[in-house]
């Protein structure tokens, strides 16, 4: 059940490319499955614009993704998957199920991608301001993760720009410049590595795993800053010597004496020293971070 993850900036032909790759899957006789963002209920890109919306389309592709791994097929898991952390997760089902793996990663230009998204139907367009967001929030993949490699990355841009090899014959070509024309996708090295590849061992890949998965990483980070957000919050109308409750953390271990006025700026620095900290001894238990988080802050606001 090998897995192959793209990742990519909004409209950079990544389906493009993986209704590609899937044609040469067919043609070699292997099943194979797309599980694509566009097939989420009620698909709208208007999703990105919204944190919640988002997260559950993720939670989505991911367990679609763990239950469609099954013995011979390929999974092709097509979407933006732009969270280092998220690609971590998928890479785990991949793993588990000791298979072949890789990531393919479609990061044209910012231009290219506001072109490319003119070509679309409208109604399958993103809004102009939504791309360069989604630009801004692009975790690049990084090979020295074992979860980023085998990485493929594309090249699509401007045919005058391309070597002829490069040139993408198969590729929509729009006589109207400036039109990317080329896309080098390394079809049959991807095809190869999927069917012929060292698969993923366990042990191997428990063991260069880090021991901070990103997601870790996510879950500190937003939950430490949510406290933040309620002392700032709670402190406007508190009285000295009252205690701040902080929802989420621990019944018994949940409150925050509040003595005096605390700035963001203070806040945010025992939040860094706690993010710090808590790297060493990671979990994604949101309920430990924040009364480990409260515990601290009782320990050294002064
Ligand atoms: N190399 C290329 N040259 C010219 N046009 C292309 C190329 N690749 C893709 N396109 C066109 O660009 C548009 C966007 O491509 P595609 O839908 O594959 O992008 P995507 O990254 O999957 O988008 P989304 O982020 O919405 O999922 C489509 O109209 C497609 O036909």
């Amino acid at each position: 059940m090998p897995l192959i993850i793209v990742t990519g900036h909004p409209s950079s032909g990544k389906s493009t490319i993986v209704d590609r790759l899937a044609e040469r899957f067919k043609e070699k006789g292997k099943e194979y499955q797309i599980i694509r963002d566009e097939s989420y209920g009620g698909f709208d890109r208007k999703n990105y614009e919204f944190a919640n919306k988002e997260k559950d389309l993720r939670s989505w592709i991911r367990s679609e993704v763990q239950q469609s791994l099954t013995k011979n097929k390929v999974i092709i898991c097509d979407g933006l998957n732009y969270i280092k952390g998220y690609r971590y997760e998928l890479f785990l089902a991949a793993k588990m199920s000791k298979t072949t793996y890789c990531v393919i990663q479609c990061s044209p230009s910012a231009d290219t991608c506001h072109w490319l998204n003119e070509q679309k139907p409208e109604s399958s367009r993103y809004s102009k301001e939504l791309i360069d967001q989604l630009l801004m929030r692009y975790e690049r993949p990084d090979t020295k993760f074992r979860w980023e490699k085998p990485l493929f990355e594309v090249k699509i841009g401007k045919a005058e720009k391309a070597l002829p090899s490069e040139i993408d014959d198969d590729m929509p070509v729009d006589l109207e410049y400036p039109a990317p024309r080329f896309a080098n996708i390394f079809d049959e090295e991807i095809v190869e590595w999927i069917c012929n590849g060292t698969e993923l061992t366990e042990n191997q890949s428990t063991q260069t795993v880090p021991l901070a998965p990103t997601n870790f990483l996510h879950e500190l980070d937003r939950s430490t800053q949510d406290v933040v957000t309620v002392i700032l919050n709670a402190q406007r109308t508190a009285v000295r010597g009252q205690n701040l409750t902080i929802p989420g953390a621990t019944d018994g271990a949940n409150t925050i004496k509040f003595m005096k006025l605390r700035t963001l700026p203070e806040l945010n620095r025992l939040r860094h020293q706690f993010v710090n900290m808590s790297k060493k001894d990671p979990t994604t238990d949101k309920e430990k971070i924040i009364t480990g988080f409260v515990d601290f802050l009782n320990c050294n606001l002064r």
